[in-house]
């Protein structure tokens, strides 16, 4: 109608007209009876997707491996309380005959006989779902990057110092210990001027894993840089670091690892030191790990060496 409320075009006229738009559109409308679930129309692209009408209902046409209507049908949040026609609803649906994603948007109109009818106008998503996924998967990526060492896979000293903190503040608030050892390769400059930075970076790499399958899951296994990496241990003394360190340093002592046909050995450095209920922080027992690893160094290397907390200073 225009301003004068006469038909813009001629009844039969009228019809072509507004077939030929709603067949144009690149998205689907289909018309389906609320109550029987009929489906009164539906476009060209929908009849090019799904088939023809041909007396089927909406679930039959448009929905696979349906045999009534669907459980996700939101036709009652089209009405009202009074069975009036309500706001429309927006929302997105993976249609399950095509798997691709809609931005469905659904209203309950009147139709020209009276009846309630529901009206759906279905756009595809699918290209920017895809997008979507591809850009979390992309940020998520990008978190884990940012917190781990590119080489090894291992924590890098940025996320040492994140979980450290909180495995610290939980030692404390439990009354637990926690034990940091501290581990230098031996001589690495040497695998380095020997063999190549390729090779260095694959003993890198071999004693990642070697720290990886010695420890527990609950262990952090930070490398902080060059040839220099760290264990954190929750709920571990100093005893029991010590041991833990013997059986590391045994591990990469033992290690043969196999570079262009051959064998590359290494041995590592060791200082341990644990803080009794979390009560140091992680500054403090890094510092005092590198004194015993230095003195491990010192004393010729290949071995453990220990280094207690003397006095603390409370943090709380
Ligand atoms: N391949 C490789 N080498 C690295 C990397 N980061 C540091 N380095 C090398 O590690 C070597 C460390 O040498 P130094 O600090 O002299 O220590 P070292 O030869 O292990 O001797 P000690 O610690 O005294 O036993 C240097 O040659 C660095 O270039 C890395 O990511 N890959």
């Amino acid at each position: 109608m225009d301003e004068t409320n006469q038909p813009l075009l001629q009844t039969g006229a009228s019809q072509a007209a507004l077939e030929t738009v709603l067949d144009s559109l690149d998205a689907l409308v289909y018309v389906a009876d609320m109550q029987t679930h009929e489906l009164l129309f539906l476009n060209a692209y929908g009849r090019a997707r799904w088939g023809q009408v041909n007396n089927r209902t909406c679930w039959e046409t448009l929905q696979q491996g349906q045999d009534g209507p669907c459980s996700f049908c939101n036709n009652h949040q089209l009405i009202d309380d009074q069975g009036q026609p309500a706001a429309v609803q927006v929302w997105e649906f993976r249609n399950t005959h095509n798997q691709r994603w809609y931005q469905c948007r659904d209203q309950a109109i009147r139709w020209p006989d009276g009846r309630l009818v529901r009206l759906e106008i279905a756009t595809d998503i699918s290209d920017i779902k895809r997008l979507q996924a591809q850009l979390r998967s992309a940020q998520h990526r990008a978190e884990q990057l940012a917190h781990e060492d590119a080489l090894t896979g291992l924590a890098n000293r940025r996320a040492l110092f994140a979980l450290g903190q909180s495995a610290i503040e939980q030692a404390r608030r439990l009354g637990h210990p926690i034990a940091l050892i501290g581990l230098d390769a031996d001589h690495f400059k040497r695998v380095n001027d020997q063999h190549g930075h390729a090779a260095g970076d694959a003993v890198l790499k071999a004693l990642a894993a070697t720290l990886r399958s010695v420890t527990r899951a609950s262990d952090v296994c930070a490398r902080l840089g060059g040839e220099e990496f760290t264990v954190l241990s929750p709920g571990t003394d100093l005893a029991g670091a010590t041991e833990l360190a013997e059986r590391l340093r045994q591990a990469i002592a033992d290690l043969r690892v196999e570079y262009q046909g051959e064998q590359l050995l290494i041995t590592c450095s060791f200082g341990v030191t644990a803080s009794e209920q979390g009560a140091a922080s992680l500054e403090q027992l890094l510092n005092i790990a590198d004194i015993a690893t230095y003195r491990a160094k010192h004393l010729g290397r290949n071995r453990v060496e220990v280094e207690h907390i003397i006095a603390v200073k409370q943090t709380e």
